[in-house]
């Protein structure tokens, strides 16, 4: 694991990819290197849903992608899985409200990035005490790539966190594209973050500069 500064984790998560091997069309580790060479800062590792890997075989691929990341000094995030994110010595984990404690989550991570799906300022307020180093917020618009997603939030969620004094990076989520990716940062986020956008695109590395160059 790479211990990263604050500053420095502010700048990863500008364009932030996350992805299991459900989402792609192509190889996951293909996809993920389309990715980085078409200017991705962070990547997320979400083997969830139907058809998902488990065990074994999800470990082998998280194994390869960490191997993509390392190479081309990208942080690997986990999502949910702590456990696994421990074994493999991640560089993150991203939680959200119904998976363990973010308080939890950083005695078992002390040094790893912690990142937490929060959706009022009273979950962000509690998830900056138990040490998180970022909020992803969302879903910000409607998504085909999680099906427990709660209602859509629109920019007015960044922008109400902002007025209240949040001041932690941010990251928006859900059904964000080169399209809509600037008025996400214009609300107030840090960077994006997405799946679909990337890892359902038929050229992958073009669908990543394309977005690249909407939020830089
Ligand atoms: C960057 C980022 N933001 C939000 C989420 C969603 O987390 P969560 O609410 O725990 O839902 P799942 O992704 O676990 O289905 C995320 N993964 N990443
Ligand atoms: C994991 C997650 N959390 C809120 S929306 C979402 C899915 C984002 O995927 P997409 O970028 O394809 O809308
Ligand atoms: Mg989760």
């Amino acid at each position: 694991m790479t211990i990263y500064r604050q500053h420095e984790i502010e700048e990863f998560l500008q364009l932030y990819f996350i992805m299991g091997s459900t989402n792609c069309k192509k190889d996951p580790v293909y996809v993920l290197k389309q990715a980085i060479e078409g200017g991705i800062t962070l990547f997320q590792f979400r083997e969830k849903g139907v058809g998902s890997l488990e065990g074994l075989k999800k470990k082998k691929l998280a194994e390869k992608l960490h191997r993509v990341c390392k190479d081309a000094g990208i942080p690997f995030i986990i999502n949910d899985d702590v456990e696994l994110a421990v074994e493999l010595d991640a560089d993150g984990i991203h939680i959200g409200q119904e998976d363990l404690a973010a308080n939890l989550v950083r005695e078992k991570a002390a040094d790893m990035i912690l990142g937490v799906s929060t959706h009022t300022i009273g979950e962000a307020e509690k998830a900056i005490e138990d040490g998180a180093d970022y909020l992803g917020l969302g879903p910000i618009y409607p998504t085909i790539s999680k099906d427990d997603a709660r209602e859509v939030s629109g920019l007015t969620i960044i922008e109400n966190f902002r007025k209240n004094g949040i001041t932690i990076p941010i990251v928006g989520i859900g059904g964000i594209t080169s399209a809509n990716a600037r008025d996400v940062i214009q609300a107030g986020a840090n960077g994006i973050s997405l799946i679909s956008a990337i890892a359902a695109a038929d050229d992958v590395k073009k669908a990543s500069e394309d977005l690249k160059r909407a939020v830089i």
